[in-house]
């Protein structure tokens, strides 16, 4: 359990988080600025908190009260940045070998040859990190973090400098490192999608306050919860459950208590629940069912309500209790539409929309 209670000022911004969570990812979502890099930090013992405590399962890292503050090299802690920081003049292996340096040796229960295997990069053994791609350099990053045996993972952006085909091969070894290994992890980022696949908890962080703790589906599918300000970012993400049928051209079947979604396979085992994000932009209302359209996922729902954002409308639509969609429009449809809270409505997205990405 990661239990956070902190105050502090640095320059003119002032940080007043807290929050607890003992379900093995928290995600720290929220605009640039909001105090994501500065929360790590003092989770990391970076930075010194002015009032309050960092508890890991109980033991405090930090209890400003109580006169405590364990430094960061006695911390345990594993970090990834978003640039890997290898060690330009080690190889790769010296440079995984320099994590397990750190681990106690009565901590060193984290075996070598598991991490090369589960981040796969048993061939880079013996190269430099000069002649590593961006996206081998943050496998070896994330295992020499992991060699370090740590009792907590923190991870700053760890993907976003990478190009999207490296992410999609990145993001499936960190969750293969959340499976295996089980070690907590605190991880940043500003992108939905790596969030609502790797997170069960979800911190919302805004200008340096908590805004929101749970689940994704509720985090980024609510108005008012997921921050709006940067329109095209704005996505929802829906749970569904995995039908048990062929798949049609490559779609799977999806069932939502609001209607049928078509996702791109596979997803899963049958019975298992998928979350699918969806960007707002990509969603498209109407009053009627629509029929003989090229359009396959089609939810019913009802307006719970509506922002505006200059010359467009974000409508959130109530598709179930729980379920929540955000379906941007311009204002002058929404009027056409005359569309006001309790208004019925059938939100269409494509599964062209839909890939890789979309799925966790
Ligand atoms: N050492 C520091 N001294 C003064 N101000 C700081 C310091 N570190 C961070 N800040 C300020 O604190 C605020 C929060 O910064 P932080 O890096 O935590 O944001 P963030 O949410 O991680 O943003 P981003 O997504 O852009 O990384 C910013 O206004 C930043 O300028």
């Amino acid at each position: 359990m990661i239990d956070v209670d902190v105050k502090l000022k640095v320059g003119d911004f002032s940080l007043d988080v807290a929050f607890k969570n003992e379900n093995g990812v928290t995600a720290l979502f929220g605009q640039s600025g909001s105090g994501k890099s500065v929360t790590l930090g003092v989770i990391a013992g970076l930075m010194r908190p002015d009032s309050g405590h960092v508890r890991l399962d109980g033991e405090p890292l930090v209890d400003v009260e109580a006169g405590i503050f364990i430094p960061v090299s006695r911390r345990r802690i594993g970090l990834v940045f978003q640039d890997a920081n290898l060690f330009p003049h080690l190889s790769v292996k010296q440079n995984l070998l320099y994590g397990r340096w750190f681990a106690p040796r009565d901590a060193r229960r984290i075996d070598f040859d598991a991490v090369v295997d589960t981040l796969g990069v048993g061939a880079l053994l013996s190269r430099p990190p000069t002649r590593l791609s961006g996206g081998e350099r943050q496998r070896v990053a994330i295992g020499r973090a992991l060699l370090s045996c740590p009792k907590l993972l923190l991870f700053d952006e760890p993907l976003a400098a990478l190009d999207m085909r490296r992410k999609l091969e990145i993001l499936p070894l960190i969750e293969r490192v959340r499976d295996d290994f089980k070690i907590p992890i605190v991880y940043v980022s500003h992108a939905v999608e790596e969030v609502a696949r790797l997170a069960p908890c979800v911190v919302m962080i805004e200008a340096g306050r908590v805004k929101f703790v749970g689940d994704p589906a509720t985090a980024f599918s609510r108005l008012g919860i997921m921050p709006t300000q940067d329109r095209f970012d704005v996505s929802s993400v829906l749970e569904a459950q995995i039908e048990d049928r062929p798949s049609f051209h490559g779609l799977v079947a999806l069932r939502h208590p609001a209607g049928t979604i078509w996702a791109p396979g596979p997803v899963g085992p049958p019975g298992g629940v998928a979350r699918v994000i969806v960007r707002a932009t990509d969603v498209v209302l109407s009053l009627v069912e629509p029929k003989d359209i090229s359009t396959r996922s089609i939810l019913s729902g009802k307006v719970a309500s509506i922002d505006f954002d200059g010359r467009l409308a974000i409508v959130e639509i109530a598709l179930a209790e729980k379920s929540y969609l955000l379906a941007t429009i311009t204002r002058g449809a929404m009027e056409d539409l005359s569309l006001k809270p309790g208004s019925t409505v059938y939100a269409l997205f494509k599964s062209a929309a839909l890939d890789e990405r979309s799925i966790a």
